[in-house]
C-alpha cells in the first residue's frame, strides 16, 4: 500500500491556562481536541506545566523506588475488598511483566501523604509526597481543561461543573518488567478503559499502542515532554457515542523497564447522554448505568467474554 503510517494527533497547550477557561489559544485548541476525539480517541499533549525536571523527579525520584520494595510492602496498597482494582495489582494470570500501585484521589495531598505513611510507616516520606502530589495535581488539571473542552465543544458545558463535583480520580502508577526474549511481549492486554478520560505519562520508553477505528495498531511515540489523553467508556456513553473510546494495550520489548503514571477520572454520576445530544440523527445508543456497576460487568466471567464491553453491557 506504501500509504503514511497513522500518527497520533499532537496539541499543543501552551497558553492554555487551566484556571482561566476560554483565555489565549483556548478556542483553538479545543476545535483540535474535538477533532482528535471524534476520530481517534485520544492525543498527545504537549503541556508545559509538567516540567522535564518534575517528571523526571517523578520517575526517578518516586516510582522506580516505590517498585524496588519487597511484595509484601506494596501489597499494603489495598482499598478493601468493595475497591479490588484501586490498589495494588500484581502477578495477574498472563501479565508476568506487570506490577501496578495507585492512589485514590492522587490529585489531593492527604491521601498521597496517607499512601506514603502506609508504605514507608514513620519513615521520611515527604520528597515523596510533593513529587507525586505535584505531578497528579498537573495531570488533573489537564484532564478537567479538556473535559471542559469536550462539554463545551458538544455544546453542553451547562453541565461541566455537575459532573466536575461528582468526579474523582485514580493516580496509577506501573511497571513492566523486560521479557526474556527478542520479540514483543504483551505487557497490558488489549482494552478500552471503563473511566471517563485517562491521562497516561509515559517514563523515557514507549510501549502504549492505539487501535485506530479501521483496527490498525499503531506505536504511540509522543515527544519525551508530552503526555496522552484518552477517551474512555463513560465519556463515549455520555456523549452517546459521539467520542470514540480507543482500544489500547502495551507491548514491551528489548532491555529496559517501563515505567508509566497515569490518572484516570471516574464518575459516580449516572451516565446518561443529555438530551442536547439525543435526536432524531442521533438515537440514543446505550441505557442509562453506574460506572461501578459497568466495571463488575467487565471484570465478570460474561464480560470477559465480549471485546466491546459497553455494548455487550449497555447497548440499545
Ligand atoms: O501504562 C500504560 O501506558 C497504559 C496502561 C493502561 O492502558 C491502563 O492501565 O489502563
Ligand atoms: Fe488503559
Amino acid at each position: 500500500m506504501g500509504g503514511e503510517a497513522t500518527e497520533l494527533p499532537m496539541i499543543d497547550f501552551s497558553g492554555v491556562v487551566p484556571s482561566v477557561p476560554g483565555s489565549g489559544p483556548w478556542a483553538a485548541v479545543r476545535a483540535q481536541v474535538m477533532d482528535a476525539l471524534t476520530t481517534f480517541g485520544c492525543f498527545g499533549a504537549h503541556y508545559p506545566p509538567l516540567t522535564p525536571e518534575l517528571r523526571a523527579s517523578l520517575f526517578d525520584g518516586a516510582v522506580k523506588p516505590l517498585f524496588s520494595l519487597p511484595v509484601e510492602t506494596k501489597r499494603r496498597n489495598y482499598y478493601g475488598p468493595d475497591k479490588p482494582l484501586h490498589g495494588y495489582l500484581g502477578g495477574l494470570p498472563g501479565l508476568d511483566a506487570y506490577e501496578s500501585l495507585a492512589i485514590i484521589d492522587g490529585p489531593k495531598p492527604e491521601p498521597v501523604r496517607a499512601f506514603a505513611d502506609l508504605i514507608w510507616p514513620g519513615g521520611a516520606n515527604a520528597g515523596f509526597c510533593e513529587v507525586v502530589h505535584g505531578a497528579a495535581k498537573r495531570f488533573a488539571e489537564l484532564e478537567e481543561t479538556v473535559r471542559r473542552m469536550i462539554l463545551e465543544g458538544l455544546g453542553v458545558a451547562k453541565y461541566h461543573e455537575a459532573h466536575n463535583e461528582s468526579t474523582w480520580h485514580l493516580l496509577r502508577m506501573s511497571e513492566y518488567k523486560v521479557p526474556n526474549a527478542d520479540e514483543k511481549w504483551i505487557g497490558y492486554l488489549s482494552h478500552q478503559d471503563t473511566n471517563s478520560l485517562s491521562v497516561v505519562c509515559q517514563h523515557e520508553v514507549d510501549g502504549l499502542e492505539m487501535q485506530t477505528r479501521d483496527g490498525e495498531w499503531i506505536l504511540v511515540k509522543p515527544p519525551p515532554t508530552s503526555l496522552i489523553v484518552m477517551v474512555g467508556n463513560a465519556l463515549r456513553a455520555w456523549t452517546n457515542g459521539r467520542l470514540h473510546a480507543p482500544f489500547h494495550r502495551v507491548m514491551v520489548r528489548g532491555d529496559v523497564t517501563r515505567y508509566s503514571a497515569i490518572l484516570f477520572s471516574v464518575p459516580e454520576f449516572m451516565i446518561q447522554a443529555p438530551d442536547e445530544l439525543v435526536d432524531e440523527d442521533h438515537p440514543p445508543r446505550f441505557k442509562p448505568y453506574r460506572h461501578n456497576d459497568f466495571v463488575g460487568f467487565c471484570v465478570s466471567e460474561e464480560g470477559a467474554h465480549h471485546d466491546d464491553k459497553l455494548k455487550a453491557f449497555c447497548a440499545v
